[in-house]
């Protein structure tokens, strides 16, 4: 199993999303930023490093939001997943990834890996979609 920090970057009742290229696990998705724990790290830690490193924000705060476990067949993956509503910096892909603001409510569940649809609908009937 693959611990993985998420971070659903929320602002204006819209959030941040990044694009995984083709040949990337779960491919030509889009995705929310994150990445895999590296050792030692707590899921905050991962979390603050990989928003940093793919793009660009310096995290104030993120609230857990949920931990979702999924079974891809080729890759068993637990995602730690963090709403941040306080960041320094714009997004932007900076490893030349896509990225883009979306409106909640217009999230598509079909076009994320499975393991996000939980965290979309938990998203659209939240507060932070309203
Ligand atoms: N970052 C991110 N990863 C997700 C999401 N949903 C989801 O199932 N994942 C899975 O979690 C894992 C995250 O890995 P990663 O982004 O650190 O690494 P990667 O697949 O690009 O591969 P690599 O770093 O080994 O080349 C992938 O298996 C990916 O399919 C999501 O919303 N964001």
């Amino acid at each position: 199993m693959i611990s993985v920090a998420v971070g659903v970057i929320v602002s204006n009742k819209q959030v941040y999303l990044t694009y995984r290229n083709a040949t990337q696990h779960q491919g030509d998705k889009w995705e929310f930023p994150g990445g895999k724990f590296e050792l030692g790290e707590t899921g905050k830690d991962a979390l603050k490093r990989e928003l940093f490193e793919e793009v660009g924000i310096i995290v104030k705060q993120a609230q857990p939001l949920t931990q979702i476990t999924h079974d891809y067949g080729d890759k068993s993956v637990l995602l730690d997943v963090y709403i941040v509503d306080e960041f320094e910096n714009e997004p932007k892909g900076k490893e030349g990834q896509h990225g883009k603001w979306l409106d909640i409510k217009k999230l598509d569940p079909l076009a994320f890996p499975k393991a996000n649809i939980e965290i979309i609908k938990m998203l659209q009937s939240s507060s932070y979609s309203a």
